[in-house]
């Protein structure tokens, strides 16, 4: 990546008052424009990571710098440069959307701009609404709202925890549709997630966090390269002691005990080398009683990493 990074986490790590280590030491550096999906089961540690960029929560140990600064020495500055949209609305019920979104952009301490306000407002079609009252808005609008005030003071960095949980089909498009105009105005963006759809559809990169350690960091078209392998098994009449030097051209490997033959091929290439394979094993007079070919999906990667970290644990 050529752009420095926007956001640098370095041996970063949290142990709770109760002993609870939430985060192993955590490195990450995210670059400036990126879309970033942080998934990880229910309490991997994604809020505690989140809460300590944001400077909500101290961190036991480690560096954190947010577009240079650094977030325990300048809090102000590198707060300043981070907008952060919370799941869930708590506050602001009777003010209207106009002057919830203005206040929270003098919370920053930055002088009034009403022209970027009507623009935050404009770009996520809330100017019409600009003068109701939050409490009468529909849950959708709502959120936006939340985002509205989160971009209210121009940060660099944009955190969406959860942003699409429990909302509908339609909504969770134009909150994707919307990340993605953000970022194009140059916004970086990281987004926690449950679903593995939304890290597949949003992210530039994706990172796994598991029991407080990010067990993988990858770029996404990284990751669809791997979604795009699929493994054929043969369940073979007689079980092999060894594999044949006549299979020797296919990267095979022999499983359950010699009973099956398991080929991982490109689904995407134009020769998968299947029914070559199928040929030659019919020449040799290797005989199979059934096959099926499974294709493995970011979810099935997702939950095999958590999982072997669960049992390494
Ligand atoms: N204030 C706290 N004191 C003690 N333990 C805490 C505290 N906050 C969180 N934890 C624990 O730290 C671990 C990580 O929690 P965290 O909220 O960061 O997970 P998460 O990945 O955000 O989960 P979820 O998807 O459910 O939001 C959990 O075991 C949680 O119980």
């Amino acid at each position: 990546m050529a752009a420095p990074p926007v956001l640098s986490i370095t041996g970063l790590t949290k142990t709770y008052a109760s002993g609870l280590q939430a985060l192993k030491p955590v490195d990450l550096q995210i670059s400036k424009g990126e879309i970033f999906a942080l998934l990880g089961p229910n309490g991997a540690g994604k809020t505690t990571l989140i809460s300590i960029v944001c400077g909500i929560v101290t961190p036991s140990g480690g560096k954190v710098l947010v577009d240079g600064c650094d977030i325990i020495e300048d809090y102000r500055g590198a707060r300043q440069k981070i907008g952060l949209v919370p799941q869930e609305l708590t506050t602001d019920a009777f003010e209207t959307v106009l002057a919830t979104v203005t206040f929270s952009r003098g919370l920053f301490g930055k002088a009034p701009n009403p022209a970027h306000i009507e623009k935050v407002l404009r770009s996520l079609s809330l100017w019409d609404k600009r003068n109701s009252k939050i409490m009468t808005l529909s849950g959708g609008m709502k959120r936006r709202v939340l985002i509205a005030k989160a971009l209210s003071h121009e940060p660099e960095i944009l955190f969406l925890d959860e942003p699409t949980a429990g909302v509908d089909v339609e909504l969770r498009r134009d909150m994707w549709a919307l990340v993605r105009e953000l970022r194009d105005q140059g916004v970086t963006i990281i987004l926690t997630t449950h679903y593995i759809e939304e890290a597949e559809e949003m992210a530039d990169r994706v990172g796994v966090i598991s029991k407080g350690e990010l067990i993988l960091v990858e770029d996404k078209t990284t990751l669809m390269q791997k979604l795009g392998k699929k493994q054929l098994t043969l369940n073979l009449q007689e079980p092999l002691e060894a594999l044949p030097e006549g299979l020797s051209e296919w990267p095979l490997e022999l499983a359950a005990e010699g009973h099956e033959i398991r080929y991982v091929f490109d689904a995407n290439a134009e020769r998968t080398g299947v029914p070559s394979l199928l040929r030659r094993l019919a020449d040799l007079g290797i005989g199979f009683k059934d096959l099926n070919t499974t294709q493995s999906s970011l979810e099935d990667i997702f939950v095999s990493l958590v999982h072997e970290e669960g049992r390494a644990a």
